[in-house]
């Protein structure tokens, strides 16, 4: 029996594209209209009678002329499922040649056959055509599930996708290894593998350990496709358990959060000491220096400046802000690569540990930007902020008790308890308690609160109050 019919017109997969990226989580632009679709790049990767795989880079123009690169695994079948059916493209036109409907193409990496194209990829059961193989070897600690001694081989190739739709699109492999598809490419590699790697090799027990990565060309480059790392079957992520913890709490108003059952601050204790950790071993394999805190201030200026266009109601705040940057302006400060984007939901609990994930920084920065060095601070302050919204988000549900500024109350102390808890622990861990540069430290959270106001304008515009609050509370603490 004959495979299905090659590509349908590149116009029309193009064009179809170009309506269907701005409903995706993971497309960046949506502030933006579109102005084409260009095809870098489009391998095919497998034909059987029912499905075909094919892997497409894209180049996004947008209505400013700016351009963004994204990788789009598409499978095609005559007819989709139920399961499919949330992450087809908008239907091609009937095909006027043969008078038949055309397949349907939908996101690949929703479906288990195109999913497993791409872990043959990575076991060699496929040629690798334009994408390079990168295995990492770690004879010390095998990948968990896989017999002993096995190598890459062995590795599963039946995969599902992972729940939640992030910046990219991660998917389980035999509940063992974790495939993470990047989605927005750049030329060069994605800190995420550069920074896994190096904490490999430091054996550092604050991160799931990379396998492989993958990578295509791009502009006359290399750029980072996707990573394959050890998937941790029994993990939590760091804000959901926060927000149980701060739930428990509102709905008990009257008790202090050290009362609780679910008090959180033991944990925050343990991620802040896994913070220090992945720190001092990013610091040892790849090294520090100092850099003038003038440049460093500058930047911040430079980012609330431009959040002004997209967030008004910075306006007011802005002297203020600019008050606290500058009275961090003076002196030196040790910079070394970092996480870069530290949050809760960047922290996972295992049965034995916290975990560190998703090294790649900032989603808004550039490759070049988020590679450069940057004060630990950063990071830790990331880590404050996001206590903060923990605390506050789920103020505005109604099952709770007391009054309203009892609950205010009880968000603050849970904040203010957990970040002392986390600098604490990262204090003992690291020798150096970072509270010792809090003018900087400061300085790093209103620089985080601004990027987060220009953040949720963006992808979550009813959450943009959060930040925009702990602005006013911040400036309100230092005055
Ligand atoms: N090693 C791992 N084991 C289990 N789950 C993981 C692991 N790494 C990440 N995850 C889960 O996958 C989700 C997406 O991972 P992340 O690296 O944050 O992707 P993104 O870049 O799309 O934000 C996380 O929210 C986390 O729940
Ligand atoms: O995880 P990403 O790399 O995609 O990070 C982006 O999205 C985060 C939201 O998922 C955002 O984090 C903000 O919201 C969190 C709660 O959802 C909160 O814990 C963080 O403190 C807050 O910054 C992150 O800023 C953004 O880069």
């Amino acid at each position: 029996m004959n495979a299905p019919d090659p590509f349908p017109g590149l116009d029309e997969i193009e064009s179809r594209l170009a309506r269907w990226l701005p409903s995706q989580r993971w497309f960046a632009a949506k502030t933006q209209p579109i102005t084409s679709v260009r095809i870098l790049l489009r391998h095919t990767l497998a034909v059987t009678e029912e499905v075909r795989a094919e892997h497409l880079v894209v180049e996004v123009e947008l209505g400013d002329a700016s351009r963004q690169v994204y990788q789009v695994p598409l499978g095609f079948r005559a007819t989709v499922g139920h399961a499919l059916s949330a992450w087809t493209l908008p239907a091609a036109s009937v095909d006027r040649e043969s008078g038949r409907d055309p397949d349907v193409a939908y996101d690949g990496l929703h479906d288990p056959e195109v999913i497993g194209r791409y872990a043959a990829l990575l076991t060699g059961d496929i040629a690798a055509g334009p994408f390079g193989v990168h295995l990492v070897e770690d004879p010390v600690e095998p990948v968990p599930g896989v017999t002993d001694g096995s190598g890459h081989e062995e590795w599963p190739t039946r995969g599902r996708a992972l729940g939640a739709e992030q910046s990219n699109t991660s998917v389980v492999l035999g509940e063992t290894l974790l495939l993470k598809m990047f989605r927005r490419l750049a030329p060069g590699i994605n800190p995420d593998v550069e920074l896994h790697r190096a904490l490999g090799e430091a054996h550092s027990a604050q991160v799931a350990r990379l396998r492989a990565w993958l990578d295509v060309p791009l502009h006359g480059a290399r750029a980072t496709a996707a990573m394959a790392q050890d998937f941790e079957p029994n993990a939590a992520d760091g804000w959901s358990m926060a927000l149980g913890s701060v739930r428990d709490l509102l709905v008990e108003a009257d008790l202090y959060a050290g009362e609780l059952g679910t008090d959180f601050a033991a944990e925050s204790r343990r991620i802040g000491s896994a913070v220090a950790d992945v720190h001092a071993s990013l610091a040892d394999r790849l090294g520090s220096r100092r850099t003038p805190l003038a440049d460093t201030v500058a930047a911040m200026r430079r980012r609330l400046d431009s959040a002004l266009g997209t967030v008004p109601e910075l306006a007011d705040l802005a002297p203020s802000i600019r008050s606290v940057f500058d009275a961090a302006a003076e002196g030196s400060t040790s910079v070394q690569r970092i996480h870069g984007d530290l949050h809760l939901g960047q922290v996972l609990r295992t049965p034995e540990r916290w975990l560190l994930i998703d090294f790649e920084g900032e989603p808004a920065k550039t490759l070049e930007q988020r590679r450069t060095p940057d004060s630990p601070l950063r990071d830790i302050a990331g880590m404050i902020r996001s206590f903060d919204y923990a605390a506050h988000y789920p103020l505005s549900s109604t099952d709770m008790n007391g009054t309203a500024s009892q609950r205010e109350f009880r968000a603050r102390e849970w904040a203010q308890r957990n970040a002392d808890a986390f600098t604490d622990g990262y204090a003992a861990a690291y020798g150096r308690d970072p509270r010792d540069a809090l003018p900087l430290l400061r300085a790093y959270e209103l620089d985080k609160a601004v990027y987060e106001a220009v953040y949720e304008t963006h992808h979550r515009p009813r959450w943009v109050a959060l930040p925009l609050a702990a602005i006013r509370r911040l400036l309100d603490g230092v005055d």
